[in-house]
């Protein structure tokens, strides 16, 4: 199931539209703020569906009957352009368990590339409610391999994808592979370019957020 939140006429437009602007996107602070931004609304959004339970909470009047989260998720990121808006996400699930995953593209000199993942540090995931974020999802290989990673860790009971843009062919890809993920993203592009680059797209969000990488 794919939720695109730029099509409810939210805050959530003006801060992708922030991202995707050759004349604003290059200050890098505004730039990791708007993918943060991002990360805070879809954890609002994702909270909604999870469950709850009611609790006796005591005032110094008396006592409140409060709904409270039965549990934390498990924030997973995917590094390093997924830094910003796992923040986000992780600034309102302020308990939850954290998971880092270094997938990225390794290029090649003929222009091809692969994923490499060299790092996973994650919780024990047998039946957690789990939630990975990326702002760009593009040909979908970085989040399937990811995907397939955290799983070989342990049995998820509910996965929810949250990214800034999403392309079409990318959530294809990944909704082919796993079925039941739940896909938050602030704008859906059609186009990919042979490179692997969203068009419009934003350019490249972890530069963008971080500056350029060394060819090594
Ligand atoms: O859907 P895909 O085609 O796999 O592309 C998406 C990936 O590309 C970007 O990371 P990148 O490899 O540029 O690494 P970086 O975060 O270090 O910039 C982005 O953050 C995703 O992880
Ligand atoms: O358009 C894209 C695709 C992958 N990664 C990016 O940062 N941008
Ligand atoms: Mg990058």
């Amino acid at each position: 199931m794919i939720i695109n939140l730029s099509e409810q006429h939210s805050l959530v437009s003006n801060w992708v539209s922030e991202l995707r602007n050759i004349a604003v996107q290059n200050d890098r602070m505004r730039f990791r703020r708007n993918l943060e931004r991002i990360g805070e609304v879809i954890a609002y959004e994702i909270s909604k569906e999870m469950d709850w339970e009611t609790v006796d909470i005591e005032t110094p009047l008396g006592i409140a009957p409060t709904k409270l989260m039965q549990e934390q998720p498990v924030l997973a990121t995917i590094l390093r352009a997924g830094l910003p808006m796992h923040q986000g996400l992780l600034n309102y699930f302020d308990k939850a368990d954290n998971a880092f995953v270094s997938a990225y593209r390794k290029h090649h000199k003929d222009g091809s590339f692969t994923i490499n993942v060299e790092y996973l540090s994650s919780p024990p995931l047998d039946n957690r409610f789990l939630i990975i974020s990326d702002p760009m999802l593009a040909t979908g290989a970085s989040l399937v391999k990811t995907i397939q990673y955290l799983k070989d860790v342990g049995n998820p009971r509910v996965i929810h994808i949250a990214a800034a843009i999403a392309c079409t062919e990318g959530i294809e890809y990944v909704t082919r592979e796993h079925p039941d993920l739940k896909i938050w993203c602030g704008a859906i592009d059609d186009e990919i370019t042979a490179k692997g680059y969203i068009v419009p797209g934003l350019g490249d969000a972890g530069d963008l957020a971080y500056g350029g990488k060394a060819q090594y």
